[in-house]
């Protein structure tokens, strides 16, 4: 019965393996819903030691999340070099802000996630099954982004928790995905967080996927993903007439760096 099994087992294993080596899409799909499953049963696994060591929702179950989601690259040859983690060491709490390629961004986020980081995330996540519910236990803030309104007031809420809680926020400024290997414009919330909290705005950029991940070519290989931590930048007196300043600012200084590490210098033209 056990052999009977085994045997079952390889079949399948030999089958997809013939299949992703014949079909790119095969090999696309066999590839992004591994990851999936990876991130389903990591989080069904996870989710309970959360719970027994830290006792509930809490930004300090994201150091065990990271730990298990940093061992995800290795299954999809993937290599991450990484430059100026030194520039998370900001005194106090601060805004991080980053480019959003694909759901394979949580292996990058993680592989830098600093301590007492949680992401904003929009609210759909949270019902994602057992994925959803890792999110939640890792203390991310859930927003509505179809009503500002109400992704203004979450956000003016974190404004006045995050010094007293001394944690940083993490921020996607696209609002979505996007794999072009451009940016897209950037939404102001980020940048409204930080200057009503008065605290720093850290830029994190990731080298473009599309030498290995491409969805509309069904392309997913094994690949290398710069990543660059750019120095703080302060907003110490700034007000809300600053924030759309401060945003353009910080997407010139990411987009010229996206450019910089996806080996496209100099193709800095106007943006928008
Ligand atoms: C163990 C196994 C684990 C397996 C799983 C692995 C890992 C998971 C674990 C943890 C990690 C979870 C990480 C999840 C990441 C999820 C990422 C996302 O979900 S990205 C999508 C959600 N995020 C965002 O949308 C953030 C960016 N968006 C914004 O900031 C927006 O501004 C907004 C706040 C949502 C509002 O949206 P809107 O479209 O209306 O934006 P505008 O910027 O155009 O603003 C309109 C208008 O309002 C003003 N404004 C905006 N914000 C504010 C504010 N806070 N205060 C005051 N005013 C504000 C803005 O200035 C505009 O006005 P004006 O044009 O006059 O300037
Ligand atoms: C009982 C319901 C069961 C539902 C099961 C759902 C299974 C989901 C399984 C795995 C999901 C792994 C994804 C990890 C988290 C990815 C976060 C992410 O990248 O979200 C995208 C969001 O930033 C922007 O969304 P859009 O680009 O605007 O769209």
């Amino acid at each position: 019965m056990e052999l009977g099994w085994l045997l079952w087992g390889a079949a399948l294993l030999l089958g997809l393996h013939v299949l992703t080596e014949l079909s790119a899409a095969a090999n696309f799909a066999v590839r992004l819903g591994f990851y999936y499953l990876l991130c389903v049963l990591g989080s069904a696994l996870t989710a309970p030691v959360c719970v027994l060591v830290n006792g509930g929702r809490t930004v300090k179950n994201m150091r065990i999340i990271k730990a298990v989601v940093k061992t995800f690259k290795y299954f999809f040859g993937l290599r991450f070099e990484v430059k100026g983690l030194e520039n998370f060491e900001v005194e106090g709490p601060a805004i991080i802000v980053s480019n959003h390629q694909s759901v394979l961004d949580m292996m990058g986020l993680m592989e830098v996630l600093p301590d007492d980081c949680v992401q904003v995330a929009k609210k759909e996540l949270v019902y994602a099954g057992p994925v959803g519910l890792i999110i939640y236990l890792g203390g991310v803030i859930f927003i509505n982004r179809k009503s500002t309104d109400s992704a203004k007031m979450v956000m003016a809420e974190v404004a006045k928790t995050m010094a007293a809680e001394n944690v940083k926020v993490w921020v996607y400024p696209e609002g979505t995905r996007n794999c072009t290997g451009d940016l897209l414009p950037f939404k102001k919330g980020a940048f409204h967080l930080a200057v009503q909290a008065q605290v720093p705005v850290i830029p994190v950029v990731y080298s473009s996927f599309t030498t290995f991940y491409n969805p509309k070519k069904n392309l997913f290989t094994s690949g290398k993903i710069k990543v660059e931590v750019l120095p703080p930048i302060e907003t110490k007196g700034l007000t809300s007439d600053d924030v759309s300043d401060l945003t353009d600012r910080c997407f010139h200084i990411m987009r010229e760096t996206l450019f910089k590490l996806s080996g496209r210098p100099g193709e800095v033209k106007d943006s928008s």
